[in-house]
């Protein structure tokens, strides 16, 4: 049988799936490659890979896209990895750098400046290039929020804005699945996220971070309909921009 290719995130959010995956029987049916979020989505929409953990931004390039699976990478309110650092408040934010891991994050940066705080702002991916603020996602941004002068959350933004809770990754395919499959692989998931004590004691401790608070609280992983319905409404945002 050939192996379905798979392309999921590298970061701490995504540990517990991959403990997931890793001990069950379906590891033995699938390639599995750790990317960066920019590049899961380059290698679902290319198709080098059949299915990935990608960024939900990046889903309306994605030919024959379909949700695969009952978890995602959420949160409900603050996720506490998910960031603009800013030197100013955000009314006076005139350039932002966007995070070149990024696809959801840097629009949804785009959607609540412009739909939200109605702030019109330069953006710029130019790696040296001098902002006012930055978008940053992931690992690189634990314990680094007391090094800017204005944080903003932006699973708590997205939440004061439109009241509901956000996704910002999912398992997308861009090919037919199998039911059993996707029942191996969901099963697999879920196996991973009943052992997050497992994967936590597996994880190098981050000063200045709370990771369990952040895999047990901030991160929510179920595709469930208001974050669905948060999916739909930010996708129509992204087409308004
Ligand atoms: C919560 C996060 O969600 C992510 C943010 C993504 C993005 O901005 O494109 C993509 C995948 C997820 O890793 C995070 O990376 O901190």
């Amino acid at each position: 049988m050939n192996k379905i290719k798979i392309s999921a995130v590298a970061y701490t959010n995504t540990k517990a799936f991959i403990y997931g995956l890793e001990h069950s029987e379906i590891i033995n049916k699938i390639d599995l490659s750790l990317d960066i979020p920019s590049d899961c989505a380059a290698k679902v929409i290319s198709g080098e890979v059949d299915l990935g953990l990608m960024p939900v931004a990046a889903i309306p390039l994605v030919p024959n896209a379909n949700i695969v699976a009952d978890y995602c990478i959420g949160s409900d309110g603050a996720v506490n990895s998910v960031f603009i650092f800013s030197d100013v408040p955000i009314d006076e934010i005139k350039t932002l750098k966007l995070d070149a891991h990024s696809r959801t994050s840097n629009n949804l940066a785009k959607v609540l400046l412009k739909f939200y705080w109605k702030q019109e702002v330069d953006f710029t991916t130019e790696p040296l290039a001098k902002a006012d603020a930055i978008v940053l996602i992931g690992d690189r941004t634990f314990g680094k929020k007391d090094d800017y002068a204005f944080v903003y959350d932006m699973g708590e933004e997205w939440k004061n804005f439109t009241g509901l809770p956000f996704m910002y990754a999912a398992w997308v395919a861009n090919k037919e699945i199998s039911h059993e499959f996707k029942d191996e692989f969901n099963a697999a998931l879920k196996f991973g996220l009943a052992h997050r004590k497992e994967v936590l004691q597996d994880l190098p401790k981050s000063p200045n971070f709370d990771l369990e608070d952040y895999l047990y609280h901030k991160l929510q992983f179920d595709v469930t309909a208001d974050r669905t319905k948060a999916l739909q409404l930010f996708l129509e945002y992204i087409r308004q921009l």
